[in-house]
């Protein structure tokens, strides 16, 4: 009796997802304009595709077909992931179109906690982003916080604030490094991404918010601050506080000390004020005026801030160090590439760079390249509030949450070279894919006949690859990657901290390639990826890389 109930409930399923996959196919060869996209097929009834979706959301993403955008059914939500390139260009370019107040108050109230009565200001405001409010609208110039928020973050990650915040960065680097307790004997370390978070994390929270809060406020900062990391994807997924208590708990003890050093850094005297952080830190205290938000608001916004400074940045960091200090022969490229950029002027014992060289080093960018295309899973987001998107001969109807995955880009063979002249799969971290030979117009990681660059970066073959290293020097090139190529999303809405998050991934691998020399206890162990993460940026190790280290002779 059990079998034949089992036997028909699958037969069942199986019915429903063959009427839904013919549904979409139907729908895909039909030229009417303004077709909504269609739902993605789904194998049980009721729980739509959310099954698929938790048990392993890499390969549900990409199951899905990748030339048209879908309609899912997801816990809470019924989110349209736009897919085909042509359509995720469009999507982008009408980011203009889409009101990022709603992903503004979810992100502050749920992720970050905001109060409800503060993050609701960014729905209130539908005067939008550009400094001339959207026509028809009439919110006050204080209550226009999704333009002045906007404004705040622009000055500061790509306006004139920048090359301070860059400076600041270097020099707090070159400080770190030099007085790093590791001498000429080797010592064993438990984990690269403990290292590199324990090291770089201080720095970048320096750079925004001055020394007082990790050193003075809260010394457990740093290590809190991971530990709601964690936590992100539960709380992301909304869930209930008192099933997961520790994760809010954390939450709010980081949001408390934020809050401790917001107050102590007011009572400081005008001469040492450099010491409480960079000047966009300080502008967003005038957002006080905004109705609702208070210094609990303030503090939960910056912990955002402080989230989105070093998430994903010192996890790229670590993919980066991880993929070449397991490959010999990429790290000779990277060394030699970090040494020709050492300024003239540098003292012997701590290397200085120039950093305009450093940053346009092959090797080095395509490196951070292919890390951010082999390791980010993101989703991107866009919101047509008011009227229906049209991408394409789609309509996207107002009121969709609209989302485009980096995995779903970065994974399509067909928008990669991956089988001509040696070129690798795209489960295989290969930095050649971003570079050419000058003079060679076929680019590398364009799906065509020719290829230029077919060197084999596999751990087993790299440290014996010298000889077939290329005989011309090597260009990086991402021409042609609009909506390939999206780890910082695209469009108006694009990341405001991809200059700042390369300079701290280049200028730091620099250092440690340079100063160092490490070595995996198992350059063999591929490390598993916290697949819990997947969504919210770049991947997070599963498991601990121990590796030993020592300083190199000067
Ligand atoms: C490898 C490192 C990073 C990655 C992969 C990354 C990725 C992203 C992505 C995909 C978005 C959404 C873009 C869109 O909607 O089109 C975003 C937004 C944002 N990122 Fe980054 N990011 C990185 C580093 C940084 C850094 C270093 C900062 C600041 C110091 C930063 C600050 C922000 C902010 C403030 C936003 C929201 C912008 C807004 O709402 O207008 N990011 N980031």
């Amino acid at each position: 009796m059990l079998y034949l109930v089992l036997a028909t409930l699958s037969s069942l399923c199986f019915l429903h997802y063959i009427i839904t996959w013919c549904k979409a196919k139907r729908l895909q060869h039909t030229v009417e304009a303004g077709k909504v996209p269609p739902w993605a097929s789904e194998g049980l009834p009721l729980v739509g595709n959310s099954v698929a979706f938790l048990r392993d959301p890499f390969a549900f993403v990409l199951s899905l077909s990748s030339k048209h955008p879908v309609r899912l059914r997801l816990p809470g939500a019924n989110p349209i992931l736009v897919q085909g390139l042509d359509n995720v260009r469009t999507l982008f370019r009408l980011s203009a179109w889409s009101n990022p107040a709603h992903a503004q108050q979810f992100i502050a109230s749920r992720l970050f906690g905001m109060p409800p009565v503060a993050s609701a200001s960014f729905v209130r405001d539908n005067s939008g982003i550009a400094a001339k409010p959207k026509p028809g609208t009439n919110v006050e110039s204080r209550n226009r916080i999704c333009h002045r928020d906007h404004e705040i973050i622009r000055s500061m990650f790509q306006g004139p604030e920048l090359s301070d915040l860059i400076d600041r960065f270097s020099g707090l680097l070159y400080e770190k490094m030099h007085h790093l307790p590791i001498g000429s004997q080797w010592v064993e370390m438990p984990d690269l991404f403990e290292f590199l978070v324990t090291q770089i994390t201080p720095l970048s929270i320096e750079l925004l918010c001055g020394p007082s809060l990790t050193k003075v406020i809260d010394p457990d900062f740093v290590r809190d601050f991971w530990r709601f990391d964690s936590w992100v994807p539960t709380i992301a997924k909304k869930a209930p506080r008192w099933i997961f208590p520790q994760g809010y708990r954390i939450r709010d003890k980081l949001i408390a000390s934020i809050k401790r050093w917001r107050m102590s850094s007011c009572m400081v005297r005008d001469d040492e004020k450099n010491m409480t952080g960079c000047k966009g830190m300080k502008d967003k205290l005038n957002l006080l005026d905004v109705d609702g938000w208070d210094m609990d608001a303030i503090a939960a916004s910056d912990l955002g801030l402080i989230w989105a400074a070093n998430s994903n940045t010192i996890s790229c960091l670590y993919w980066m160090t991880y993929e070449i200090f397991r490959r010999p022969s990429l790290l000779a490229h990277i060394q030699r590439e970090c040494s020709e950029s050492i300024s003239k002027r540098s003292e012997q014992l701590t290397p200085k760079f120039e950093l305009t060289t450093l940053l346009s080093q092959p090797y080095l960018q395509s490196s951070f390249a292919e890390t951010l295309r082999y390791r980010c899973h993101i989703f991107i987001t866009r919101y047509p509030d008011s009227d229906d998107m049209y991408v394409n001969g789609w309509r996207l109807p107002a009121g969709s949450l609209l989302m485009a995955c980096s995995t779903v880009q970065h994974m399509e063979e067909s928008l990669w070279n991956t089988k001509t002249y040696g070129k690798q799969p795209l489960n295989i971290f290969w930095p050649e894919r971003f570079l050419t030979l000058v003079n060679d117009h076929n680019y590398g990681y364009r799906h065509r006949k020719e290829s230029a660059i077919s060197l084999s970066y596999d751990v087993e073959s790299s440290r014996s690859d010298q000889s077939s290293a290329p005989k011309q020097q090597p260009k990086f090139t991402s021409k042609g990657l609009e909506g390939v190529w999206v780890p910082f999303g695209g469009g108006s809405q694009m990341c405001p901290g991809q200059r700042l998050a390369k300079v701290q991934v280049f200028l730091t691998t620099a250092l440690i390639t340079t100063l160092f020399e490490v070595e995996p206890s198992d350059p063999r162990k591929e490390i598993p990826v916290n697949w819990a993460h997947f969504g919210t940026g770049v991947a997070k190790p599963a498991a601990p890389l121990p590796f030993r280290i020592r300083r190199r002779p000067a």
